[in-house]
């Protein structure tokens, strides 16, 4: 038997996973694999971290540097820490005997909880996983069902004042950026004043960059763009990666929520002190703090005047609840948020349940660029076309923790004003930074042997594509410069004949590409982790709708697979919905997709003609989802994710019967028959427990019977499932 590894995760893929998974493993298992679960969810590390449940995250760690490996890994939640202490109150209620997360350590033993606690926070499963870069884009019937089924993108006013603010050539960590490449394998130590902040294992042929935020240049840009947002009545918005830049965006957003609040902050610093307020958590943790405080409700009030008088109108997360963009840092995330700013025609909501134009806040320059860009060529060019825009393919490197991505632990918010000194062991100093005390000081590293397989990874896609393929990389960016040197280099081990692969920076590149796309034209957009994550749910969901739908492939160094499923995140509004009313809008398409390319995988390497039957079904299963639409409705009561999955079933036990294959055919015609002849009567189970809400015992840590037998209510279906 090959084995399939499927994440076990959270919220809604987590849902849809209950009633996905028996039928995968129904049909699979005629071809020899066996499809098994892993849990990696929130709640399971959080188990592991306290040593109460086996460790699966250090596991798969291994299983992706084997040559077989093969998985299939749905979004997770990278947890913030509001997230993490839901979690943790929500096992104890369960009965686990586990600490709270303290949150200010006091004590040796607090620190030690923490400690424990810590790698479960932020993207703490993407960079152990992802041992190989990243391939994404929508398979052609994907986007041709997009140009043929166009969802709503709203049009741009033609004198649209909408624009992305960012720090313009000072203090942020474009403009502070060092890069050396290691010329061997040696330690180096960043300092700060002399004093060790921490020591790292460099490669020979790494490339190291040190930058910083600084915080007083941060705060000013944040009173400059506050001022501007209220001057030309603009809805003012902040987009930042809590999650998945765990150390230095809530250190970013905290600084937000301070200089939105300057005069609410001033006047009760001594309250706060004595609360133990941390802004980097936001209004939402304050709130909680302040509670049955004797000033709780003059504080709510000094808030809410801000709210409604002194400030620009501020973006909404959710108004009804009358949560700000400053609820929690990681309630906007600006890979999701900044596409639907685009979608929305440059808009934000406001605290009425209005909409308005936005000036969309990204403090640092490096990637705000691409977002700047986008916006002005919206207001300039007006709303993309759905039905004829070109598509944008991405090739980003992301293997071994590369750049910001593996930056957690040498990121540092510096104790006091000096000199960052970056060393290595000879005594040879590569980099030095004059900082501020509450600096952001950050290293990323991109190592030699992710680079070249990147490179690789563009000239094959580039010839299978025959599209030009683009470099994001600005000679201007001390980081960019050193990786354009090993780009060349590598580029020239291949054979690019005939192929047009360029080098553009970030501004020109997306002119380029967007230029291209509404021509409908195809780009392939070959960039570094950070622009990878931001391009991958842009595009998409301009293109598809959602950035569910793109194929998202991760071939391994070692030479398995990681599969994943869409670019976007784990839904929790998905689940809201789902406890209220039974319905899930969660489209499984990005599952669908990543189990064909797993199995198609095993059936290459194992020259397995059964398996290649099974795989070239769930093809047609595929597209006959698409061309009959049976994505889940996003409204109660009409069919759901669990309906879909029903129908991949009917079309995939369809497309064996019709196989070649006469095993097969034969164990499945009546498969489908019965799938088929009984579709009125399983749609009718499946709708019936819809309008009602849902008990699945958890929302990190669901009672597994509970919930599976809430997502698969037909007893016709299971019945035919189980007897595969
Ligand atoms: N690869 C990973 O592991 C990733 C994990 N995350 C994590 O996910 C969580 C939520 O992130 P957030 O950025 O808020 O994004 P969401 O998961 O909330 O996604 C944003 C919106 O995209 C739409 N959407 C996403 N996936 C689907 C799908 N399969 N079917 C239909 N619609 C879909 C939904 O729109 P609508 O509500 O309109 O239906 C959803 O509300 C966070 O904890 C984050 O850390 C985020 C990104 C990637
Ligand atoms: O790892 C994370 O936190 C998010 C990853 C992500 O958004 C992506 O890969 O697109
Ligand atoms: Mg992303």
């Amino acid at each position: 038997m090959s084995k399939i590894i499927w994440s076990k995760i959270d919220e809604a893929p987590a849902l849809a996973t209950y009633s996905l998974l028996p039928i995968v493993n129904a049909f699979v298992k005629e071809a020899g694999v066996e499809v098994v679960t892993s849990d990696i969810s929130l709640a399971g590390r959080v188990l592991a971290s306290q040593g109460l449940a086996e460790d699966n995250l250090s596991k798969l760690g291994e299983v992706v540097l084997q040559e077989d490996g093969n998985i299939i890994k749905l979004p997770n939640i990278s947890a913030s820490v509001g997230q993490l202490k839901d979690c943790i109150a929500e096992l104890q209620s369960q009965g686990y005997d586990i600490p709270d997360y303290p949150e200010n350590p006091s004590n040796d033993k607090e620190r030690e909880i923490q400690q424990k606690y810590s790698v479960c926070l932020g993207s703490a499963v993407n960079p152990v996983l992802r041992e190989g870069n990243s391939d994404r884009r929508a398979a052609v019937a994907v986007k041709n069902f997009a140009k043929n089924n166009p969802h709503r993108l709203k049009p741009f006013a033609k004198d649209s004042k909408a624009y992305v603010a960012h720090m313009q050539g000072k203090g942020d960590f474009y403009a502070n950026e060092k890069s050396v490449t290691s010329t061997k394998n040696q330690k180096v130590t960043i300092a700060l004043n002399g004093k060790e902040l921490t020591t790292i294992d460099a490669l020979e042929g790494e490339v190291l960059d040190g930058t910083f935020m600084s915080v007083s240049a941060l705060r000013d840009f944040y009173k400059k763009t506050i001022q501007d947002a209220k001057d030309k009545g603009l809805i003012w918005s902040l987009h930042l990666k809590a999650t998945m830049m765990k150390i230095s965006d809530p250190i970013m957003f905290g600084h937000g929520f301070e200089i939105f609040f300057e005069d609410v902050f001033a006047k009760y610093k001594d309250v706060f002190k004595e609360l133990e307020i941390n802004p980097n958590l936001g209004m939402s943790d304050l709130e909680k703090k302040i509670k049955g405080h004797p000033k709780e409700s003059e504080i709510k009030a000094a808030f809410q005047s801000v709210v409604e008088a002194d400030a620009p109108k501020i973006a909404m997360v959710d108004s009804r609840k009358n949560q700000t963009n400053f609820n929690a840092s990681n309630d906007v995330i600006i890979d999701a948020s900044m596409p639907v700013v685009i979608r929305e025609g440059g808009k934000q909501w406001d605290r009425e349940d209005g909409v308005g134009e936005t000036v969309a806040v990204i403090p640092d320059s490096t990637y705000a660029m691409f977002h700047e860009e986008m916006m002005a060529d919206c207001v300039k060019n007006g709303q993309y076309d759905v039905t004829t825009m070109g598509t944008m393919q991405n090739i980003g490197l992301m293997a071994q923790k590369a750049e910001e991505y593996g930056s957690h632990p040498t990121t540092f918010e510096l104790s006091e004003s000096g000199k960052v000194t970056v060393t290595t062991e000879d005594g040879v100093e590569l980099m030095s930074f004059d900082c501020q005390k509450g600096d952001i000081w950050r290293m990323s590293r991109a190592k030699d042997i992710p680079i070249k397989d990147w490179v690789r990874l563009t000239v094959e896609r580039t010839r299978i594509e025959n599209i030009p393929a683009i470099f994001w990389l600005d000679e201007d960016r001390a980081h960019d410069a050193e990786i354009i040197k090993k780009v060349k280099k590598y580029l020239a081990d291949h054979n690019t004949d005939g192929l047009d692969i360029r080098f553009m920076n970030v501004t020109d590149a997306t002119r380029f590409t967007n230029a291209r796309i509404r021509e409908g034209k195809n780009t392939i957009a070959v960039t570094g982790n950070v622009l990878r994550d931001h391009l991958t749910d842009m595009y998409p969901i301009l293109e598809l709708g959602t950035s569910a739908k793109m194929l998202s492939i991760v071939p391994l160094i070692a030479g398995g697979g990681l599969y994943e499923t869409g670019a976007g995140g784990s839904a929790p509004k998905h689940v809201d919905q789902f406890l209220a009313e039974g319905h899930l809008r969660w489209d499984s398409l990005g599952e669908f997709l990543a189990l064909a390319e797993s199995l198609r995988f095993i059936a290459q390497k194992h020259n397995s003609d059964k398996l290649a039957t099974v795989t070239a079904a769930l093809d047609v299963a595929n597209n006959d989802y698409l061309s009959n639409n049976k994505a889940p409705s996003r409204k109660c009561c009409e069919p759901d994710n669990k309906a879909s999955h029903f129908y991949v079933a009917q079309y995939w036990a369809n497309a064996l019967a019709k196989s070649d294959n006469s095993e097969l055919a034969a164990k499945f015609a009546p498969i489908a028959e019965e799938l088929i002849k009984k579709e009125d009567q399983i749609l009718s189970e499946l709708l019936a427990v819809e309008g009602k809400p849902q008990d699945i015992g958890g929302y990190f840590h669901p009672n597994d019977e509970k919930a599976e037998a809430a997502m698969r209510p037909s007893e016709t279906l299971n019945t035919i499932i189980n007897s595969i």
